[in-house]
């Protein structure tokens, strides 16, 4: 008679360092692994602290708390399959990322992570010592092999696995979205397959912390790469997994295949969990924000009634003499059509106020910038006065564009403590209002419908900071600015290349003064979700004094 194994696959959500609750959880995945007669129930890397955990891992008292949570964990499920945790391991003065196997009340075995990432948004190098590759481990009749995520990004851990007779690899992985993530992930693993001739699981984990959103999105490929699982994307789940001996190896039963989103769905989706995580994961149940009846404030509510439901989300329009009756207009239809709260406070008082105290410093100077950025600094003032009477976190609603070019006042509009479009260009939020007044789905805790009028998303931008502003007064067309910016920013192309592709001079160079000069806004600036490889926190560290700029398109050598 061939053997079966069963195997239980939690793609869940923990909470940094909530190392009692993480276990907790992990205990309710076993438990139910159990009844349903696994023989190992399996959670992601770095399960039992959240991930990443950056500096926090270092201090000695944390990892020393993990170990204890996990030695008790290991007790609390003695009785019935092994389970499998991510954790750190500090062993011999070295600190590990690790993987657990908890069998009969103690830990039976402990997996190293063996290649470090430390790219993008990874500095392990910096946290951790890499392990020698450890060997397959043994769960009843199964010889299983663990690459730990960046592990099974390379050939080698897999290889040697596989000639140290793994009958199958268990990939656990912490690995966080951008755009297009899943098929570079699917083509790495389909490449492990077809080196080792074995079937591979990838469990991923979900959820958000700070601007990274885990995606979940776990699968399973038999020999060949042919896929027998597929989870759904930013979902909590819990699946089973049958296994069964066959004469040319072990064999993944088909199971679940849950379609995946497609680009559009999948950066809206991590733009609303990651806002719905932070704040739940943060202690806040509800948020403000400044609703200016145009696209980048409509689209930040929208993102937040999906997060955490319209009654939970208060708008807040500030109007000044500068504000068009369309503005005030187009605010109270966006915050109907959501069924947000909406209040009305003017600025036009406090501003007067300001006027006057300044005056006698300002008398005679011509108007500019400083009166200007006044309206939005007040805006920012009476925000912060309700979010701290109400408990509501501010959210600020720079996109991409504007955050890249620093157009955007410091303690004005830059105020509040989260930015669910930090990493979307201007010409995106165009397209994903579109894409959301077409589409709604049961995560959706907003209604369906056109939400954001035509007209919100028609109009030419404007900060209405002065009589008859608009962006393209102070920066080249969207469309032109955003194509530049990818170029600079997310392909790290010179000037030269830029201008190679067509681009004007001129304006390039105008671009890339902008964003070095702004860097000291984004270092103050609010955290938000994380949509590319190049999004503005650990992605992209550049220092804030900086007097290089590009010549490679100006200089004769
Ligand atoms: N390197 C550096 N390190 C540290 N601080 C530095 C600095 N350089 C300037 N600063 C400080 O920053 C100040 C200049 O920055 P800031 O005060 O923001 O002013 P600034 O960047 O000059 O003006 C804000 C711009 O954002 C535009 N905008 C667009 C969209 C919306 C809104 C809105 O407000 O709703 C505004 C607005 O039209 C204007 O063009 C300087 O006065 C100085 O205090
Ligand atoms: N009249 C206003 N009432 C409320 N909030 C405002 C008002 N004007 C600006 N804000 C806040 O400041 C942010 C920056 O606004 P502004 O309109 O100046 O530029 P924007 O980038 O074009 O944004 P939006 O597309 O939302 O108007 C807005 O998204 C909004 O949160
Ligand atoms: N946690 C990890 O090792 C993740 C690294 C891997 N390159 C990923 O992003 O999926």
């Amino acid at each position: 008679m061939s053997d079966t194994f069963r195997l239980t696959l939690g793609q869940l959500n923990p909470t940094l360092g909530a190392l009692s609750e993480n276990a907790q959880k992990a205990l309710r995945a076993w438990q139910e692994g159990k009844l349903a007669g696994a023989q190992f129930v399996a959670l992601p890397e770095m399960f039992l602290t959240g991930y990443q955990t950056q500096d926090l891992v270092m201090r000695p008292a944390f990892a020393a708390d993990a170990e204890r949570v996990l030695q008790g964990l290991a007790r609390d499920c003695a009785d019935g399959p092994a389970l499998g945790i991510g954790c750190p391991l500090v062993q011999g003065g070295k600190l590990y990322n690790s993987y657990a196997i908890l069998e009969g009340g103690a830990v039976k075995a402990r997996v190293l992570k063996h290649h470090l990432p430390n790219s993008d948004v990874f500095d392990e190098e910096r946290l951790f010592t890499a392990g020698p590759v450890s060997g397959p481990y043994r769960i009843g009749p199964l010889r299983i092999g663990t690459p730990i995520c960046e592990d099974a990004w390379y050939p080698d851990v897999a290889e040697t696995l596989a000639e140290s007779a793994a009958e199958i690899l268990f990939v656990p992985n912490g690995s966080p979205y951008h755009r297009g993530k899943h098929d570079t992930r699917l083509n790495l693993m389909v490449a492990r397959v077809i080196e080792t001739g074995l079937p591979l699981i990838y469990l991923n984990m979900v959820g958000g912390q700070d601007d990274q959103m885990f995606d979940g999105a776990s699968f399973a490929l038999n020999t060949h790469g042919a896929l027998a699982m597929q989870l759904p994307a930013m979902e909590e789940v819990i699946a089973h997994l049958d296994l069964t001996q066959t004469a040319e190896g072990w064999r993944i039963e088909d199971a679940r295949k849950d379609p995946l989103p497609d680009e559009w769905e999948a950066d809206y989706r991590v733009m609303v969990e990651s806002l719905r995580d932070y704040l739940r994961k943060s202690g806040f149940g509800k948020v403000l924000l400044g609703l200016s009846g145009g696209i980048d404030s409509a689209i930040v509510a929208a993102i937040a009634a999906d997060a955490i439901g319209p009654q939970n989300v208060r708008c807040v329009m500030l109007p000044s003499e500068y504000t068009s009756q369309e503005s005030l207009e187009d605010a109270e239809a966006v915050a109907r059509n959501l069924g947000c709260r909406i209040d009305t406070l003017p600025i036009t008082g406090p501003r007067a106020a300001v006027t006057e105290v300044l005056a006698p410093f300002f008398n005679g100077t011509p108007s500019g910038i400083a009166e200007e950025n006044v309206q939005s600094r007040l805006r920012g003032v009476l925000l912060m006065a309700l979010s701290n009477k109400f408990g509501e976190m501010l959210l600020t609603t720079g996109n991409k564009s504007e955050v890249a070019v620093g157009y955007a006042t410091i303690y004005g509009d830059m105020a509040g403590g989260y930015n669910p479009i930090k990493d979307l260009y201007k010409t995106r939020v165009f397209e994903t209002c579109r894409w959301r007044n077409e589409t709604h789905r049961p995560w959706m805790l907003g209604p369906e419908g056109e939400l954001i009028p035509d007209r919100v998303i028609e109009k030419p931008p404007s900060a209405e900071l002065r009589a008859d502003q608009k962006d393209e007064d102070s920066l080249p067309p969207y469309g032109v600015l955003d194509a530049i910016l990818e170029g600079l920013i997310d392909r790290e192309a010179s000037v030269a290349e830029l201008v190679a592709d067509g681009f004007d001079l001129d304006t390039v160079k105008k671009i890339e003064h902008l964003i070095f000069i702004s860097e000291y806004k984004r270092f103050q600036s609010a955290p938000g979700a994380r949509l590319t490889k190049r999004a503005f926190w650990l992605d992209r560290r550049y220092p804030i004094v900086n007097r290089w700029r590009d010549t490679s398109a100006t200089r004769n050598h």
